[in-house]
């Protein structure tokens, strides 16, 4: 797995930690569903039960926010989702592209998930001309030689790679060469990207893996006679922080990514 080497400072420069941020989806999604049950208000061990997050650490998070909650009466749900929402830049809209679409970039295109979320799939692009023009959720695929006239006139700035990975690198490349400065990489394959330009990646075999090496140690530890080690609670993987981040110029070399979903 990546070492989450890039130029970024583990605190940014507002002064929220990339820890917290990588939490502040969590309580979002937590928050969003309160919000939905027309939930008011909502404690801060309530909060972190739902999150799947420590309740210090959650007050902790929410004071770099500003946010402190009332004595008695806890957060008010709904300028905590937009205190959150503005924070991670989800008011505004984020047209992204997908590049492949093939069996992963067809179901990432049909998630109604982005879109509830602010992020509009702006185009489709795939290499392969039987597929230009066909709809997919809705959307028509455009064939990859346009890749650079599309990002420029929809202003695409978050591109996600769902290519096979011996072309990955090559279309990051195109996607950076034509302005795309986030990219969300699925093929498993670590991309090499200049500095100003983030990654994260997402793959789900290494979340399985690590499902793996814990059942392993269960079982072990079961046929060891030990206690059962403590079960239960969802790790939440993407509130772990980043690996500390270079601060070195140039080009990030291989590991430059960061994995979207982080192992505990
Ligand atoms: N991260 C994860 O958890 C996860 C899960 C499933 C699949 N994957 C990865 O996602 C990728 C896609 O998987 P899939 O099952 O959808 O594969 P797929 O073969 O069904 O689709 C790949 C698509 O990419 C297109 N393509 C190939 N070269 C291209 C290029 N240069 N530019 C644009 N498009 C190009 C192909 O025409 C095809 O439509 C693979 O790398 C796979 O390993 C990752």
């Amino acid at each position: 797995m990546a070492t989450g080497r890039t130029h970024r400072p583990a605190t940014r420069s507002r002064g929220i930690p990339e820890a917290t941020v990588a939490r502040l989806p969590l309580y979002l999604r937590a928050l969003t569903a309160l919000s939905e049950r027309s939930v008011p208000t909502v404690s801060s061990e309530e909060l972190a039960a739902a999150a799947g997050v420590n309740s210090a650490k959650l007050r902790k998070d929410f004071s770099y926010l500003g946010s402190y909650g009332t004595r008695g009466v806890g957060y008010d749900v709904e300028y905590l989702v937009y205190q959150i929402s503005r924070e991670l830049g989800l008011t505004q809209d984020w047209p992204v592209v997908i590049v492949g679409i093939g069996n992963l970039g067809a179901a990432l295109a049909g998630y109604g998930g982005f879109a509830s979320r602010g992020f509009r799939v702006a185009a489709l692009i795939d290499a392969d001309p039987a597929m230009t023009g066909k709809p997919v959720a809705g959307i028509p695929v455009q064939h990859s030689d346009d890749l650079e006239k599309i990002i420029h006139d929809d202003g695409v700035s978050i591109g996600v790679i769902a290519t096979p990975a011996g072309v990955a690198q090559q279309v990051c490349d195109r996607l950076v060469a034509a302005g795309v400065t986030s990219i969300l990489n699925f093929a498993p394959t670590v991309l090499s990207v200049p500095d100003g330009v983030d990654v994260r990646k997402v793959d789900l075999s290494i979340e399985l893996q690590i499902l793996a090496f814990h059942e392993q140690r269960k079982a072990g530890e079961e046929a060891g006679g030990e206690n059962a080690p403590e079960t239960g609670a969802e790790t939440p993987a993407a509130a772990v922080p980043p690996a500390p981040r270079s601060t070195g110029g140039g080009r990030k070399g291989p590991d430059g990514d960061v994995p979207a979903v982080m192992p505990a």
